[in-house]
């Protein structure tokens, strides 16, 4: 077998969009609007996956005269960004809920539907009923949609549980996927609801003295691998105190805070992530001036899903002034039955017209700031060298056609660690 020098060569992008060049951490303020581009340039990915080189076609032959390469893709008149990284999923769930989005249509609220059982808890009547199996059949598919519009690295959620076993199982399905899906994963343990027959006091209790040590025994064993920890702190589900414990704990047992606030009512999110050291908070429509400082202040991420808002006919999070206050912005798609959107492109889309981002934040929100939101930016989120060559290569001279093409998605070629996991 002939022995290459390196796995891959991309040549002769019209675009490489690198995002920054320095190994920024991430992105804020108008440095969000200012990434970096490199024309027509070439690309080398080494055996482990990662960048090697960027730069003139033309000083390839002076920097590496004998090199040979596994795999040669011509990229004239298309241009190249890194791979999308989705920071906030719910995948794993069986049981449809596409009755619910009709109620919403005729006005009903989100928490109307909660409140009578639905929403979180349909979905975890049907996932509790669902085998293993069962859950990565749904599951495989949902990250073949992600992959094919872009996404190479995905944050997904356990949560549709609510009681230790389902709980594990679902953790245990995203293991299967990570073994079985040529995408990136990374999992997160989501304390998501109370169920039907608890308080929330109850639940908290048990959570704290029994289904987190579960959890984290079947880390220890390597059964599962959640990194994160994640509460649904909400008006109605789980409050400030009950999440800061459940979240303190979490941490104690390596698992990084990273959760849901300020989704419907304030709850005083940016002090609880300030309090238990949190990465980031997702969603936070209704954070407010003080909340924004503290945030800027500490420089925890905040994960904007523009599509929830957009589905519940929220106000969408005031994004704009997240930024000019220079707060670390992610977007996510929040991928779950409530908001059942895969599509990276779309959402930013979305965050542009209805958060009113330029493209270029909306790029800088799905690579660099998002790797950041989960503490992954050492090796993914931009295209540096050094970094896993995770990659998207858009179908036009102009990378900016990946977001104007409304629902239409003009992707060529998607690579992870050098590998084409896509193509048309
Ligand atoms: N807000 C809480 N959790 C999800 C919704 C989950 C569901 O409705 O099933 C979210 O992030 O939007
Ligand atoms: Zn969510």
């Amino acid at each position: 077998m002939t022995e290459f020098t390196f796995k891959t060569i991309i040549r002769n992008a019209t675009q490489i969009v690198t995002v920054c060049e320095n190994n920024e951490k991430f992105l804020t303020g108008n440095k969000m609007d200012a990434i970096t581009i490199q024309k027509n340039s070439s690309l080398i990915i080494n055996k482990k996956g990662l960048i090697e080189f960027i730069g003139k076609d033309s000083e390839i032959n002076e920097k590496y005269p004998k090199a040979t390469f596994g795999n040669e893709i011509d990229a004239k008149g298309r241009s190249i960004i890194p791979g999308f990284i989705d920071s906030h999923t719910h995948p794993v769930w069986s049981g449809d809920r596409t009755f619910e989005f009709a109620l919403k249509l005729k006005g009903a609220t989100y928490m109307q539907i909660h409140k009578q059982g639905g929403g979180i808890g349909f979905s975890v009547k049907n996932t509790q009923q669902s085998t293993e199996e069962e859950l990565v059949d749904l599951l495989i598919p949902r990250l073949d949609r992600m992959v094919k519009t872009g996404t190479t690295l995905v944050e997904a959620k356990s949560g549709y549980g609510l009681e230790t076993e389902t709980e594990i199982r679902m953790l245990k399905v995203i293991e299967q996927a990570k073994k079985k899906h040529p995408i990136g994963i990374l999992s997160t343990y989501l304390v998501h609801s109370v169920p039907k027959n608890k308080t929330s006091d109850e639940y908290t209790k048990e959570v704290l003295e029994e289904q987190m040590v579960e959890v984290i025994k079947s880390k220890k064993n390597g059964e599962i691998s959640p990194e994160y920890i994640d509460i649904f702190c909400e008006t109605g589900v789980f409050d400030y105190e009950q999440s800061k414990k459940i979240m303190e704990l979490g941490a104690s047992n390596g698992l990084i805070p990273n959760f849901h606030g300020d989704e419907l009512t304030n709850m005083k999110s940016p002090n609880l992530a300030r309090e238990v050291g949190a990465i980031a908070i997702s969603h936070l429509e209704k954070v407010n001036e003080e909340g924004i400082q503290i945030l800027a202040e500490t420089k925890t991420a905040a994960v904007v899903l523009p599509t929830t808002a957009y589905i519940l006919r929220l106000e969408q999070a005031p994004v704009r002034k997240m930024i000019q206050e220079n707060v670390p912005v992610a977007i996510a798609t929040d991928y779950n039955p409530n908001a059942p959107c895969t599509s990276m492109p779309l959402t930013m889309h979305m965050a542009c017209v209805s958060c009113r981002m330029t493209m270029n934040e909306a790029l800088v929100a799905s690579t660099i700031n998002a790797a950041y939101s989960l503490r992954k930016h050492e090796k993914y989120g931009s295209l540096e060298v050094g970094k896993f060559a995770d990659l998207v290569i858009v179908d036009s001279e102009v990378w900016e056609h990946i977001i104007y093409q409304l629902g239409e998605h003009p992707i060529w070629k998607v690579i992870k660690a050098g590998n084409v996991i896509f193509e048309k």
